[in-house]
C-alpha cells in the first residue's frame, strides 16, 4: 500500500541577519525515512513537535515533492499522480478542512461527490453509514462554519470516506477534541480498518489514539525513524519491567527477597505492595505463588509500562533504526 525509501525533504529558508541582508538556510524536515505499510494496517506516525510528521504525511499524499528517495501509494508516485492518487486515498488534517465553510454540510459532501465522480446510489449509501456511525443527523443541514470542532471533525471523516478510499491519512484528527468525541471517533476509525479492512495512517500526539487504533507505531525524530515495530515489542524492548500488585488479607512487612523482583514498595501500611519485575527474569504466576506463600493474598493486578513511558524512553534513546 505504501512505499517509501530514504525519503528526505529539506526547505530553504531565508533568514534576515541585517537590514537589507537575508541569509539562505536549508532545514532537513525528513532526512531518510524508509519504511512499508501493506493492506489492512492501522500504524500511528508520532514523535516531538517539528520532528517530521506532518511533511512525511505530505509527501505521502503528494501535496509535497520529495527532494530525495522514493515514495509509492497504491503504486502511485504520489506528486506526480496526485489526481489519481485522490481517488484511492482518503486525507483528514485536524487542523485544516476540506469543507466548504459557508455550505451546510450535506452540500459539501455533494460537491465532494460530483468532484469524485462518485456514483449517487453508493455516495448515498456511504453516507447514510457514516450519519448513523458518527451520529451526523442534528447537524448535517449547519452550514460548517456554525460546527463545533467535534461535529466538524466528524464531518471531515465522513468527506474523506465518501469514495470509499482504500487508505486513510489522518494528520492528528483528534487534536482539540473532548473525550467523548475522541472515543467516538476512534470507535469508528477501529471499526473502519477492522470490518471494511481500511488501511490507517495517523499522526498524533495523544498517544491513546495508538493504543486504541494501531497494531504498529513508528516514531520519529528530527526527520529519522527511532523506532518502527508492535507496541508491545516496542514496550518490552524498552521497558521490560512490570509491576505486580498485591493486596494483602493483612498488612506486612515489604515482601522484599524474591526472585526476579526489582524493587518493592509498599502502600497503606504495607496492605498493599507493588513488585517491580523483569518479565525475562520471572512470570507474574510465579510470584504470586511465593507471595502467597509468605502472606494471604486478597487481590492481584499487573501494571504494564504506559505508553507515554515507552514513548519517553524511546525519544531518550535517540539513535535512528538503520
Ligand atoms: N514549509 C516549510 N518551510 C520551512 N520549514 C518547514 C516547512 N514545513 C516544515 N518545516 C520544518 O520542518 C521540520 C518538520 O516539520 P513538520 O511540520 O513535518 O513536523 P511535525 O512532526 O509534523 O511537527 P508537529 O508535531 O509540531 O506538527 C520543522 O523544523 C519545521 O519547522
Amino acid at each position: 500500500m505504501i512505499e517509501v525509501e530514504d525519503l528526505g525533504r529539506t526547505f530553504v529558508v531565508r533568514r534576515k541577519t541585517g537590514l537589507l541582508r537575508r541569509s539562505r538556510e536549508e532545514v532537513a524536515a525528513v532526512t531518510s525515512v524508509s519504511f512499508r505499510v501493506d493492506a489492512g494496517e492501522a500504524v500511528g506516525y508520532i514523535g516531538p513537535n517539528g520532528a517530521g510528521k506532518s511533511t512525511t504525511i505530505k509527501m505521502l499524499t503528494g501535496i509535497l515533492v520529495p527532494t530525495s528517495g522514493r515514495v509509492r501509494v497504491c503504486g502511485l508516485d504520489p506528486s506526480r499522480q496526485r489526481t489519481e492518487l485522490a481517488k484511492r486515498i482518503g486525507v483528514v488534517f485536524g487542523q485544516r478542512s476540506q469543507l466548504w465553510w459557508d455550505l451546510p454540510l450535506v452540500e459539501s459532501f455533494e460537491l465532494l461527490r460530483h468532484i469524485y465522480r462518485v456514483d449517487p446510489a453508493a455516495h448515498a449509501r456511504r453516507l447514510a453509514e457514516c450519519t448513523e456511525l458518527l451520529g451526523l443527523h442534528e447537524f448535517a443541514a449547519t452550514p460548517v462554519r456554525q460546527l463545533s470542532l467535534g461535529q466538524r471533525m466528524r464531518g471531515e471523516v465522513t468527506a474523506a470516506l465518501l469514495h470509499a478510499p482504500e487508505l486513510l491519512v489522518l494528520d492528528e484528527p483528534t487534536i482539540g477534541l473532548d473525550l467523548e468525541s475522541k472515543e467516538r471517533l476512534r470507535e469508528f476509525l477501529a471499526e473502519l480498518n477492522a470490518s471494511r479492512g481500511t488501511t490507517l495512517v495517523l499522526t498524533t500526539h495523544d498517544l491513546d489514539d495508538i493504543e486504541r487504533l494501531c497494531r504498529r507505531m513508528m516514531v520519529i525524530d528530527h526527520g529519522q525513524v527511532l523506532a518502527d515495530g508492535p507496541l508491545a515489542e516496542l514496550r518490552e524492548e524498552v521497558s521490560p519491567e512490570r509491576t505486580l500488585v498485591v493486596d494483602l488479607e493483612r498488612p506486612a512487612a515489604p515482601l522484599d527477597g524474591l526472585p526476579g523482583v526489582v524493587s518493592v514498595r509498599t502502600e497503606a501500611g504495607g496492605l498493599r505492595q507493588l513488585l517491580s519485575f523483569r518479565r525475562d527474569a520471572t512470570t507474574a504466576a510465579r510470584l504470586i505463588t511465593l507471595v502467597a506463600d509468605r502472606a494471604p493474598v486478597h487481590d492481584v493486578s499487573v501494571i504494564e509500562p504506559d505508553i507515554d513511558e515507552v514513548v519517553k524512553r524511546l525519544y531518550q534513546r535517540r539513535s535512528p533504526v538503520a
